[in-house]
C-alpha cells in the first residue's frame, strides 16, 4: 500500500502536542539523504535501552499485585481517581489552527509523531490485507479530536468506532469526519462510524456498539494507554476494550512513553523532575516504582498539563496475554525512525508532511537566534541535514516514547 501524506481541512486539529491531533501536514518538496537527530537526548535514550533504567525501575517494583489490590480499595484511592482530571483536561483543549501550529515551538515535532502514526497505521493496514481481510474495521480508542481520522481514510478501511473519555472531543471528532464526508469527492466511499463517548478504563465498550457483532481488525491506542495504568482494574478494562473484539490475525498497535526512559532520566535528575523549555515531566519521589498508579505529571508546550502513569512494558505484556495477545513489536521512536526512515516511501512521507525541520534554514528563523545549543548537533554534522532535523529539545521529548504492535493469537 502506498502512504499518503495528509492535508489538514480547514486549519483544524491542534489538541495533542503529541502529534495526534497535529492534524497540519503541509506539503513540500523532498530531498534524499540522512536526517539529523536532536542529540543528547536521543544519544542518552539509547543509552538506557534495557540497561541501568530497566534494573533500577525493577528493583524499586517491590510491591506485589496483592498489594496493589488492597491499595486500590482504600479510602483515599477511591477519591483520587485521575480520570475525571484527563477528561476535563482533554475536553478544555482549543482547536488551533494551521497558521498557529506553524508558529509553535513543537511544530516540527509534532509532525514527527503525525509521521510516525502514518508509517504505523499504513504497515499495519498492509499486513491485515495481506492476511486476506477486504472489509477493514478499526477502533480507535482515545481517539481525541479525530487526528488520525484522514489516516484511515487514506488507508481505505471501512468501518471505524472512536472512543474517548472526553465528551467534547468526541463531538469535534464527529464533526470532524462529518466535515471529511461532506467534502469528499462523489465517487469516493467513505468509512462508516461510530462515536462513543466512554472512559475505556471502567466501561466496556463492546455493550456500546451499534453492531453487537462487531469485529476489529485493528484496535489503535495513540499516547492513550499510559492513563489507565493508575490500577490493574483500569489498565486491564482498557486492555479488555482493546482486544476483546479482535479478530484472530488482528493487531492492537500505539504509542506510550517507555517507562525506562523516564526512569533513566528522572535517576539522572538532581531533582524529582526534567525536561527542557518545551516539556517536562515531575514525579513525587524517586528509587521506587509501583506497578500501578505510579504518577507523574506531564507538560508539553501549551498543550498537555496532565497527571500520567508509568507503564512498566513486561507487566503490559504479560497482561495482554489474558487476551490471548502476544507482542510483535516494541521500538522506541528512536529506532522506529531510524528503521523507517530508509524507505524511500517513508522518507518523502516525511517531507511531505514536514516531520524534520529543514537545516540549515535559508530564511534563518529560530536556528539563526540559536543561542542555547538546540540546533548544535545539525550544526556538527557538516553543517548539514539532507532531510532536515529537529530541535534539541522536540528531540528529547519525543524520544521518551516507543511503539507497540500486539498481535492476536488463533
Ligand atoms: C494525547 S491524546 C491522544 C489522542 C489521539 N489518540 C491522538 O493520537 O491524536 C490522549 C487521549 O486519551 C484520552 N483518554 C485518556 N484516558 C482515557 C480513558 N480512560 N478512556 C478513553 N479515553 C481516554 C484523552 O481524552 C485524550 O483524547
Amino acid at each position: 500500500m502506498e502512504l499518503q501524506s495528509e492535508r489538514e481541512e480547514g486549519g483544524r486539529g491542534g489538541e495533542g502536542g503529541r502529534g495526534g491531533e497535529a492534524g497540519g501536514e503541509a506539503v513540500r518538496g523532498g530531498e534524499g539523504g540522512e536526517a539529523v537527530r536532536g542529540g543528547e537526548g536521543g544519544r542518552g535514550g539509547e543509552a538506557g535501552r534495557g540497561g541501568e533504567a530497566g534494573r533500577g525501575q525493577k528493583s524499586g517494583m517491590k510491591r506485589t499485585h496483592e498489594e496493589e489490590e488492597d491499595e486500590e480499595v482504600s479510602p483515599k484511592k477511591l477519591v483520587t481517581d485521575h480520570s475525571v482530571k484527563v477528561a476535563s483536561h482533554y475536553n478544555r483543549l482549543q482547536e488551533v489552527g494551521l497558521a498557529a501550529r506553524s508558529r509553535s515551538r513543537i511544530f516540527f515535532m509534532r509532525n514527527f509523531n503525525n509521521w510516525l502514526k502514518s508509517v504505523l497505521i499504513g504497515e499495519v493496514l498492509e499486513r491485515v490485507r495481506g492476511a486476506g481481510s477486504r472489509q477493514v474495521s478499526v477502533l480507535d480508542l482515545g481517539c481525541g479530536k479525530g487526528g488520525d481520522l484522514l489516516k484511515w481514510r487514506r488507508g481505505g478501511i471501512n468501518h471505524i468506532v472512536c472512543a474517548d473519555i472526553a465528551a467534547v472531543s468526541v463531538e469535534q471528532c464527529e464533526s470532524r469526519y462529518d466535515d471529511m464526508k461532506k467534502k469528499s469527492h462523489v465517487n469516493e466511499k467513505i468509512f462508516s462510524a461510530q462515536f462513543i463517548t466512554a472512559d475505556c478504563s471502567k466501561e466496556v465498550l463492546s455493550e456500546k456498539l451499534d453492531d453487537p457483532e462487531q469485529l476489529f481488525d485493528i484496535c489503535s491506542c495513540q499516547f492513550v494507554y499510559h492513563y489507565s495504568f493508575e490500577s490493574e482494574q483500569k489498565a486491564d478494562m482498557m486492555l479488555r476494550n482493546a482486544c476483546e473484539r479482535l479478530k484472530p490475525g488482528g493487531f492492537f498497535v500505539g504509542t506510550t512513553p517507555d517507562s525506562y526512559e523516564l526512569v533513566k532520566r528522572l535517576e539522572a535528575s538532581d531533582s524529582l523532575s526534567f525536561g527542557n523549555e518545551v516539556f517536562k515531566v515531575s514525579f513525587q519521589s524517586k528509587g521506587a516504582y509501583p506497578l500501578f498508579g505510579c504518577q507523574y505529571h506531564f507538560s508539553l508546550e501549551e498543550v498537555v498539563d496532565v497527571p500520567e502513569f508509568l507503564v512498566y512494558f513486561p507487566l503490559f505484556v504479560h497482561m495482554a496475554k489474558r487476551y490471548n495477545m502476544r507482542l510483535v513489536l516494541k521500538q522506541r521512536f528512536s529506532e522506529f525512525f531510524e528503521e523507517k526512515v530508509k524507505k524511500e516511501q517513508h522518507r518523502s512521507l516525511m517531507m511531505k508532511m514536514m516531520a524534520l525541520e529543514p537545516f540549515p534554514c535559508e530564511t534563518g528563523g529560530r536556528q539563526a537566534t540559536d543561542s542555547r545549543g538546540e540546533y548544535s548537533h545539525a550544526k556538527e554534522h557538516c553543517g548539514r541535514a539532507p532531510l532536515g532535523t529537529l530541535s534539541r529539545s522536540e528531540w528529547e521529548a519525543t524520544s521518551i516514547y516507543l511503539v507497540f504492535v500486539f498481535q492476536k493469537m488463533s
